[in-house]
């Protein structure tokens, strides 16, 4: 007999709470704090006051000056995130993008979090989509006895294959939340009536083969001849799939990621610019998840052991037969990278 009061909707919590899948209750918690974390985000980023914190005294200015230099808005959602993992009561380290070392949170929290809590945060401005990527990892006990720093690094150094969760959320016409557990990537669509995360697709499934390729082609110039020949393969429609491709480039990673798990395709950004640990690792282990592939050019990200917490290097995420057929290209990985403006 159906329940009465059953709606017939999922919230994120009520999904990891048992009735999507089976997580660890200390996950649960865990994930409540970062959603709540993310709807403040998402608030902010659509805020009229936004762009007046640009003009907070030493920020803007370095913002200004430096195409790397955090924005306020990175500032502000950093903490933000900072804060719900402290109140998480569940999170031991907390490595982010913008902070240079990891942040040691809790001897006992169980969770280690790595994220990018602003990502495309040059194009807030121009009010371009933008995103939060978050890996979870367990605490490694075996290293609680090491001088706080030193354990504080090596457990936000863990290799992707060891991610016990990892999502992003979108922030966009809507905002979407992208989870993946290791069973499958989900997706959760906030209900701004109500503020809760629902259930919009429980199993993504991204197409074998796309039509779509995403890249910044200003840089085809600087790129290795291997790529260039594939990009010229594929648009003109020469490739394994004689389809002519079409590009589709918003310069936002979570934006680029989440059109080429719906429509399928690649993604990429050819030269040492992401960072492994809390962009391309998060981000692969959600792709794979729904039946793709991440890659460096060469090898599976989740396969490669960080050894510095900024690392950077070439990322290319989508449909497995175009990762395939772009990885069987060989040289795709851009050597060259010389300080682009814009
Ligand atoms: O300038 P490129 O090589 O096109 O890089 C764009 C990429 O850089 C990002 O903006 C991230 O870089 P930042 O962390 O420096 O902002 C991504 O969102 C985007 O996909």
């Amino acid at each position: 007999m159906n329940n009465p009061i059953d709606d017939g909707f999922v919230t994120l919590i009520e999904y990891v709470g048992k009735r999507g899948i089976n997580v660890e209750d200390g996950l649960v918690v865990l994930l409540d704090h970062i959603q709540y974390a993310c709807k403040r985000i998402a608030t902010l980023v659509a805020s009229p006051f936004n762009s007046s914190l640009g003009k907070q005294e030493g920020i803007g200015a370095a913002a200004g000056s430096d195409r790397d230099a955090p924005k306020p808005l990175d500032i502000v959602s950093n903490e933000i995130i900072l804060s719900s993992l402290q109140k998480s009561g569940k999170v031991a380290v907390m490595a982010s993008e913008e902070n240079d070392a990891p942040i040691w949170i809790s001897d006992d929290g169980p969770y280690v979090v790595v994220t990018d809590p602003l990502d495309g945060s040059r194009n807030i401005d121009a009010s371009i989509p933008t995103g939060t990527i978050f890996g979870i990892y367990k605490r490694l006990e075996e290293l609680d006895d090491l001088p706080t720093e030193e354990k504080a690094m090596l457990n936000s150094l863990q290799s992707g294959s060891r991610l016990v969760a990892a999502g992003y959320v979108l922030y966009s016409s809507a905002t979407i939340l992208c989870t993946t557990f290791g069973s499958g990537s989900q997706t959760f669509t906030l209900d701004h009536s109500t503020g809760d995360f629902i259930l919009t697709n429980p199993s993504i499934e991204i197409p074998r083969r796309g039509q779509i390729y995403s890249v910044n082609d200003a840089r085809y110039f600087d790129w290795p001849e291997g790529l260039r020949r594939y990009i010229d393969t594929i648009r003109q429609g020469k490739g394994k799939y004689p389809k002519k491709y079409s590009a589709r480039y918003i310069c936002s990673l979570v934006a680029d990621l989440h059109r080429t798990l719906m429509y399928g395709g690649v993604a990429m950004n050819p030269r040492d610019h992401l960072r492994l640990v809390y962009e391309a690792n998060p981000l692969s282990f959600i792709v794979e998840q729904a039946g793709g592939r991440g890659s460096d050019g060469k090898n599976r990200i989740l396969s490669l052991q960080p050894v510095k917490l900024h690392q950077r290097l070439p990322l290319f995420l989508g449909s497995l037969e175009d990762m395939e057929e772009l990885e069987s290209y060989d040289d795709v990985q851009q050597r060259v990278n010389p300080g682009y403006e814009v």
